[in-house]
């Protein structure tokens, strides 16, 4: 459980949040979704401590990131970054990497880290390619690898940023697959996105930022219409036996 309250951040000086307040509750999937540069990944950096607060409180499952060690952050919230260097190791030893929060001195790997990476690995489907070295993997394949990386961190939230950006539509629906998946195991997932219709069609509650301040957060159908203004298209709401469907297209009076 994650709750922002007024939180401000910026960079030399110049704010870019502007009094943030959202909650990150269990068993949800979040989409952030929000312009280019309102400040999406700052957020996310803000809240895994990466990036200085200016005012306002993060409590990560009531504590205080103020009063929390990197360890300590890292055993509540796991965090994907958007740009990711491919290290050359194996997908398993990157997987094992994530239980590195949970290792007391002198930080040797023991058996259950490696039974709980294993576990994670085959959650996610990687386990078949655990032993191949990340950078001769697919980009879909090496997404599965840094969640299971992250499920093997074992946190109650997990935050990742633009976890679908180059992949295929069939990856990201299984990436998508996951995040829900990990939801129903009772893990806030947070996701930065900029594919508003698997956004709309993924999450259980939508954050929509603009000019680093929340627009609207509520489940997609609340707040859809807004996506309007916030990207400036049209946007059409269109009910199937499937599901709800949202589709885009430029603003007819742009
Ligand atoms: N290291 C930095 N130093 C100064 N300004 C920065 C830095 N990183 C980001 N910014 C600025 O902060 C603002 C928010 O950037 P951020 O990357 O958080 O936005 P975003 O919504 O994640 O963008 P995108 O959708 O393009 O990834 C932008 O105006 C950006 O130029």
């Amino acid at each position: 459980m994650i709750e922002l309250r007024e939180l401000c951040a910026g960079y030399g000086g110049r704010e870019i949040l502007h009094r943030i307040s959202l909650t990150f509750a269990p068993g949800q999937v979040y989409g952030i979704i929000g312009p280019n540069g309102c400040g999406k990944s700052t957020l996310l950096r803000c809240i895994t401590g990466l990036h200085p607060l200016s005012s306002g409180t993060v409590l990560l499952d009531g504590a205080d990131l103020r009063g929390l060690t990197p360890i300590q952050t890292a055993r509540r919230v796991a965090y994907l970054p958007q740009s990711r260097n491919v290290p050359a190791i194996s997908a398993g030893r990157l997987a094992l990497h994530g239980r590195f929060a949970h290792l007391s001195y002198p930080r040797r790997y023991r058996r259950e880290d490696g039974e709980i990476t294993r576990r994670a690995l085959e959650w996610t489907g990687a386990a078949d390619f655990a032993s191949r070295n990340m950078q001769e993997l697919s980009g879909g394949q090496r997404q599965r690898v840094y969640l299971a990386m992250a499920l093997a961190q074992d946190t109650r939230t997990i935050l990742m940023d633009e976890p679908t950006t180059y992949l295929d539509i069939g990856s990201r629906f299984e990436v998508m697959g996951l995040a829900r998946r990990l939801a129903g195991m009772g893990k806030a997932v947070v996701l930065v996105l900029h594919d508003l219709e698997l956004v709309l069609r993924y999450a259980d509650r939508v954050v929509v930022m603009n000019g680093g301040r929340v627009k609207a957060e509520g489940p997609p159908d609340e707040v859809y219409p807004c996506l309007r203004n916030c990207f400036g298209v049209e946007v059409c709401r269109i009910p199937s036996p499937e599901g709800v469907f949202y589709s885009f297209s430029p603003r007819h009076d742009g």
